[in-house]
C-alpha cells in the first residue's frame, strides 16, 4: 500500500451501519430517512421490499396464503431499491411500485408473504448486498435488521410507541384516502404486529444490544435528534 492510500484509509471515516426496527407507526421510515439525509448516509426501507414482492404475488395470481406457491415464486420478481434518502425508489421488474405497495390489499397480505422463509432468505441477501455497497454507510429500517440482517451493525435502534399513538399517526396519513376509522386502523395494526412477532423465521424482535426508544410522547424531531446523537457517540467512541 502506498503512503497516500494508507493515509486515506486512516483518515476516511469508516462506513456506519445503522439498523432501525420496530412495529408499524413507530416512526421508522420518517426517522431513518431524516437521519440518513442529515448524516450523508444511504437509506433502505426493507418493508417496501416485502410489500413489493407481495404486490408482485397478488398481481400474478399467486395465493398469498399458500406458502408453497409463494416460496416457489420467491425468486421470480426483480426488486430494485433506490437508496437516496431524499428520493427513495422501489421497482418491480422495472415498474415503479411506490404507489401500489401502499394499498390496503398489499398491507393486508404482506405479513403472510413475509413469513415464508424463501422470501426472507432472498430479501435478506439483497439487503446485505445493498448495505455492503453503501460508501459512507446506511440506515436500514425493518423488523429483523438488528437480529438477522445486520447483526454486526454499529448501532441498533428499536422504536416503540403505544398502539393508540401509532393508530392515530396512521389514520392521519390515510385520511381522505382509504380507511379513516381509528379503531379499525388500530385493530389492523395490532393484528399485523402479532403476525410479524409470532412468525417462526426472524420475527419482529428487539436485538439484545439494541437501544429502545419509546416515541409515544416524543415529536419526530426529538426522535431524529436522539438517533443522530447516538450515531455520533458511536462514531467518536
Ligand atoms: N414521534 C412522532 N410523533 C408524531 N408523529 C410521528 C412521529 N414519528 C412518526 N410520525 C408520523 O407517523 C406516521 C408513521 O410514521 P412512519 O415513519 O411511517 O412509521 P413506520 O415506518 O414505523 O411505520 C407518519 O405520518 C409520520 O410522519
Ligand atoms: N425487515 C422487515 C420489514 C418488513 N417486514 C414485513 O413487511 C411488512 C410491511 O413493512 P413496513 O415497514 O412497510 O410497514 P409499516 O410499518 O410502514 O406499516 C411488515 O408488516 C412485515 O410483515 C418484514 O417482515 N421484515
Amino acid at each position: 500500500m502506498s503512503d497516500t492510500v494508507e493515509t486515506a484509509a486512516r483518515t476516511a471515516p469508516a462506513a456506519v451501519i445503522v439498523g432501525i426496527d420496530g412495529p408499524s407507526g413507530t416512526g421508522k421510515s420518517s426517522t431513518s430517512k431524516a437521519v440518513a439525509a442529515k448524516l450523508g448516509l444511504r437509506y433502505l426501507d426493507t418493508g417496501a421490499q416485502y410489500r413489493a414482492i407481495t404486490w408482485w404475488m397478488l398481481s400474478n395470481g399467486i395465493d398469498v396464503n399458500d406458502a408453497a406457491a409463494v416460496a416457489e415464486a420467491a425468486g421470480k420478481p426483480e426488486i430494485v431499491s433506490g437508496t437516496d434518502p431524499s428520493a427513495p425508489t422501489i421497482t418491480v421488474d422495472g415498474a415503479d411500485a411506490a404507489g401500489p405497495i401502499r394499498t390496503q390489499e398489499v398491507t393486508s397480505a404482506v405479513s403472510a408473504v413475509s413469513a415464508v422463509p424463501e422470501i426472507r432468505t432472498r430479501l435478506t441477501e439483497l439487503q446485505r448486498a445493498i448495505a455492503a455497497e453503501a460508501p459512507a454507510g446506511i440506515v436500514v429500517e425493518g423488523r429483523d435488521i438488528g437480529t438477522t440482517v445486520l447483526p454486526d451493525a454499529d448501532l441498533k435502534i428499536f422504536l416503540t410507541a403505544s398502539a393508540e399513538a401509532r393508530a392515530a399517526r396512521r389514520s392521519g396519513e390515510l385520511k381522505g384516502k382509504e380507511a379513516t376509522d381509528l379503531a379499525a386502523t388500530q385493530a389492523a395494526l395490532v393484528k399485523r404486529d402479532a403476525a410479524d412477532s409470532g412468525r417462526k423465521t426472524s420475527p419482529l424482535a428487539k436485538a439484545g444490544d439494541a437501544v429502545e426508544v419509546d416515541t409515544t410522547e416524543l415529536t419526530l424531531d426529538q426522535v431524529i435528534e436522539c438517533v443522530v446523537t447516538l450515531i455520533e457517540e458511536r462514531r467518536s467512541a
